[in-house]
């Protein structure tokens, strides 16, 4: 049993292992004294003797072997029982000197508890009850000294064995890493808290420095803002949490565009501070530019290096989907070479690929940017042009057939080559990407079956208004330089005054074949090949010529207006061709007015406002036709330079009987009073129409009641129309002009 007044002394200079004997030893009735090294635990067996002493050895200032010697050395305290308690000494030469010292027991941990306190207490009561002699020293001081110097050593030597074998582990680690690292294109960075780039081992130097967040501007964005990676990575950023290969585009030295891929992770210090991301970045340049043309090859033809077929079922199938979404139309050009399988042969498939390349190079000449060419078999080429009208197709064909009549030279060989032209449009023939193409294909072989060199479309009405557009295209040319356009004038009349205030000129065309064409015949298809500018000038030409001629035959025209289409307002220089023909003919400024049509200044407001106000100042006269079928924004009327707003014939139709047109009309004229501009209603034809408009307080009337279009000679014997505008016997229509 243990005595409760036995004082156990624990030498330990590790603290959780003293205290859990120190606990266990208190719990079952010892009192505790505790050293942390043997020098204190001499102090204090010197102050109070204890009943044991339990010691490890391997302890800082004084050891546990000497701590044993020098108790043993002690009179008073040589008596007191002694236990050495291991975990490092443990070998038998340790346990050897331990009991030579005088020691009791040598005990190795680990070791039950049970079954320490049960060697202790065995210990306490043999030595208190004199069952057991004192144990003294087992051999001579120097000899003792010699062995625990020995064990001193031989510890020493085993820790540095240890100290170097470990240091070896490292080294051999960190060669290891730094073999991964040397081997991996990856390089290596550090930020600091500020998330700033304060290292990198190799990789772009301009990262130095960088901040980490700074570095998300430069990511592409993905257009899915679900897996946006530039949104990611910052939020990683935010909560400062790991994020891996993201990709982000980077402009190095010499804007060189650098892609990178970069992955991060934070770290921090031995209390959780944080401290800044490390990580690996990886130049992706090379590899970016690699899939682009793996990409490229893909879809190129290697040759030509124009889109192959696959790439360009792709185009199809988009510019399919852009002409659904813009309604408007899309045309295909189907190509073929014409005898190219003879060609091949005779000169070898070298010269025949030399040719493909020229051929290809000739087609692409004709072409605009944005539209779309690829070869889609040895000798076919194909071409989308995405374009309103089918003609800008036709004239492309046309272009394309042109540039095959100049021979092409192929080994100091002079060849002529021709090709065959297939057109299929997009909605006319089919709305399907399949068929368009293989009607188109179909108009080749029709094409060649009309003998070759030549264009065919898919159907016939496209094919007949294709020619016909092209033969009135062509017919212009000549009719310009051929005289066979004229003018004729409609009168316009005051409504108060019933006076002649200008006639407009209205253009004709005498075909030597076809005899009379009207205007919406040709001005469309002169709009689209350009040829319009020049038929504008040719009018203010005749028109000053006539106002010329008119008044040195003393009949005086006030004005003519000249209509003048968007594509020559647009040209900046129809101010100074109204001046050339005005200085031309000696005619004041005055008398020459510019019809332009409402659509005309609403699609163009901006780039015309500048002529518009040029032309007015030189004191030319500015009316808008076709008023109120573009709903023009008030904002501008105000600011531009119109005198008069001409009241679309639409409108004048039903204005005798339409409430919903006498309410547009209406309002034209109040807001042609408000802004002070005249307002001349088109397309009068009857005397009811004539006085809804004079009731209303409409300025001017032009129309079949006032006069046909008439010619120069016609003009001078006009003659106004009878006063009042009422039809014999006929009462006038009542309206509400309030
Ligand atoms: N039903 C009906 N029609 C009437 C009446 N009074 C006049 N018209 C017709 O209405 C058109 C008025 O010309 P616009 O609106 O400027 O419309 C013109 C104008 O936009 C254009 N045009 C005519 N001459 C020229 C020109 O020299 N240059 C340009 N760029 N366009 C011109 O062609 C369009 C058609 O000209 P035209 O066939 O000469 O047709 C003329 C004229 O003959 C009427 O009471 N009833």
């Amino acid at each position: 049993m243990i005595n409760h007044e036995s004082i156990v002394l624990i030498a330990e200079d590790e603290e959780n292992s003293r205290v859990l004997l120190e606990n266990t030893l208190s719990a079952v009735g010892y009192r505790v004294l505790s050293a942390s090294n043997g020098q204190e635990a001499i102090a204090l067996a010197k102050t109070c003797t204890p009943d044991i002493i339990v010691s490890d050895i391997l302890m800082p200032v004084m050891d546990g072997y000497a701590l044993c010697r020098c108790i043993k050395k002690d009179e008073a305290l040589k008596q007191v029982p002694f236990i050495f308690y291991t975990a490092t000494y443990t070998d038998r030469e340790d346990e050897v000197l331990a009991l030579s010292l005088g020691a009791d027991r040598f005990i190795v941990k680990p070791v039950e508890m049970q079954e320490l306190l049960r060697i202790m207490e065995e210990t306490i009561e043999s030595s208190s009850k004199g069952k057991a002699s004192v144990r003294e020293p087992q051999l001579p001081d120097e000899q003792l000294e010699q062995m625990h110097n020995e064990r001193l050593q031989s510890k020493l030597n085993n820790k540095l064995a240890e100290l170097d074998s470990e240091r070896k582990r490292l080294l051999e680690s960190e060669q290891r890493f730094r073999d991964y690292a040397e081997a991996s294109s990856d390089w290596f960075w550090e930020s600091d808290r500020d998330m700033v780039i304060t290292k990198i081992t190799s990789g772009p130097p301009e990262l130095l420095f960088f901040g980490l967040s700074g570095l998300a501007k430069r990511i592409e964005c993905a257009t899915d803002p679900v897996d946006d990676p530039h949104q990611g990575y910052l939020e990683s950023l935010r909560q400062k949490k790991a994020f891996q290969d993201v990709i982000l585009e980077f402009e190095g030295s010499n804007q060189r565009l650098l892609t990178i891929r970069f992955s991060g992770k934070p770290y921090y210090d031995s209390h959780g501070e944080f401290q800044g991301y490390r990580g690996v970045g990886r130049d992706m340049t090379e590899t970016v530019a690699l899939i682009h043309q793996i990409e490229y090859l893909a879809t190129h033809d290697e040759l030509t290096g124009l889109p192959n077929r696959s790439h360009f079922w792709e185009c199809l199938n988009l510019a399919l989907s852009r002409a659904r979404l813009n309604v408007c139309r899309l045309s295909l050009l189907f190509i073929d070479v014409d005898h190219f399988k003879r060609i091949n042969d005779t000169l070898g498939h070298d010269a025949g690929d030399q040719l493909l390349q020229e051929i290809a190079a000739r087609i692409r000449r004709t072409i605009r940017e944005h539209d779309t060419i690829a070869r889609i078999g040895s000798d076919e080429f194909v071409l989308l042009i995405e374009e309103e009208y089918p003609s800008g197709a036709h004239r492309v064909a046309l272009d394309i057939l042109k540039q095959f009549e100049a021979p092409i030279l192929v080994r100091e060989q002079r060849i002529f080559v021709t090709v065959s032209i297939g057109l299929s449009v997009y909605p006319d023939d089919t709305q399907q990407a399949k068929m368009l193409l293989s009607y188109a294909d179909l108009a080749m072989y029709r094409a060649k079956e009309q003998g070759r060199n030549s264009f065919q479309y898919f159907t016939d009405e496209l094919n007949l208004a294709a020619h016909e557009w092209l033969s009135i295209e062509n017919g212009l040319h000549q009719a310009l330089e051929r005289n066979e356009l004229f003018l004729l004038y409609q009168p316009q009349i005051d409504l108060k005054s019933r006076r002649l205030i200008g006639v407009e000129a209205l253009i004709r065309w005498r075909h030597p074949e076809r005899g009379l064409i009207m205007p919406d015949k040709f001005i469309p298809i002169a709009e689209q090949s350009g040829l319009i500018v020049n038929l504008g000038r040719w009018c203010l030409d005749t028109a000053c010529r006539q106002i010329r001629a008119w008044d040195s035959e003393n009949f005086y025209v006030p004005r003519v207006a000249v209509n003048i289409s968007a594509r020559h307002v647009r040209n900046s220089r129809i101010s100074e061709d109204v001046c050339a023909a005005l200085a031309a003919h000696g005619v004041e400024p005055g008398r020459i007015g510019i019809e332009i049509t409402e659509h005309t200044l609403l699609e163009n407001v901006d780039t015309i406002s500048h002529t518009l106000n040029d032309m007015h100042r030189r004191g030319t006269y500015l009316a808008l036709d076709d008023f109120g079928t573009g709903y023009s924004s008030l904002g501008y009327l105000k600011l531009l330079p119109v005198d008069e707003l001409k009241i679309d014939r639409s409108f004048i139709r039903g204005v005798a009987e339409r409430d919903d047109d006498i309410a547009i009309v209406k309002a034209v004229i109040a807001l042609g009073k408000t802004l002070g501009k005249k307002v001349l209603a088109e397309g009068v034809e009857n005397f009811e129409q004539a006085g809804v408009l004079e009731a209303l307080g409409c300025d001017a009337i032009q129309g079949y009641l006032v006069a046909k279009p008439l010619s120069s000679v016609e003009v001078k014997s006009w003659t106004a129309p009878p006063l009042p505008f009422e039809e014999p016997g006929q009462a006038g229509t009542v309206i509400d002009t309030a």
